[in-house]
């Protein structure tokens, strides 16, 4: 089985990646580089990515994808968009921060919201690649399903009357932003991972 490293130290995105690529050994990057570690100093999603992939390209010489992502809210003028996993402080968790947005939200009406992921492809001696993915939804106030991280609890999803937690990982991934990302690098790049 071929091994594809992704420079992330979240589970929950680990686990995305392991759905998007069943055939595949999927190593989170903590399995082999325990101390990863590289400040998000970029401004936008793609400039992050391209931070963690090319600093774990370099560290292992080998080729490696690193994710940026984040929520969009429209009515918060894109908020907590780049700084999605630290909303509600650097020490907060995922509850921290759904609690934060829904607090930014009371009384406001427009829910419309969306999902972005950036995937930074990574390879020694070659030029960093990136692609964009996004996924539509509604922020509702109610938590509803156990699956999926982040803020996947409060993020339905019209079309499959559920929200992102209530879907399965298989399910989340034939519509989510990072497997929609990953179908783009799969048309451009993917049998360097084959
Ligand atoms: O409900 C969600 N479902 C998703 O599918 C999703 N994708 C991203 N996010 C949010 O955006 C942050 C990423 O920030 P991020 O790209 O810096 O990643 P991170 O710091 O968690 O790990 P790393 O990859 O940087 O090591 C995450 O923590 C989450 O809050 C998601 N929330
Ligand atoms: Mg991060």
């Amino acid at each position: 089985m071929n091994d594809i490293i992704i420079a992330s130290n979240n589970k929950g995105k680990i686990n995305d990646f392991k759905a998007i690529f069943p055939k595949a050994n999927v190593i989170g990057i903590s399995e082999i580089a325990p101390d990863f570690d590289v400040e998000e100093t970029g401004m936008t999603f793609e400039e992050n990515a391209i931070l963690k992939a090319e600093t774990a390209s370099k560290q292992l010489n080998k080729i490696v994808i690193a994710d940026d992502s984040g929520l969009s809210v429209k009515a918060l003028n894109g908020e907590p968009g780049i700084y999605s996993a630290r909303y509600a402080g650097e020490q907060k968790n995922d509850q921290d921060n759904i609690d934060k947005l829904l607090s930014n939200l009371q009384g406001i009406e427009n829910r419309e919201a969306e999902f972005v992921c950036a995937i930074a492809v990574s390879e020694p001696g070659k030029e960093t690649l990136t692609y964009v993915g996004k996924a539509q939804g509604e922020i509702i106030d109610e938590q509803r399903g156990e699956n999926g991280f982040g803020y996947d609890p409060i993020f339905f999803v019209p079309s499959l009357d559920r929200t992102m937690a209530e879907l399965t990982v298989a399910e989340k991934s034939a519509i989510s932003h990072r497997g929609n990302a990953i179908k783009l690098m799969n048309e451009d790049v993917g049998e360097r991972f084959q």
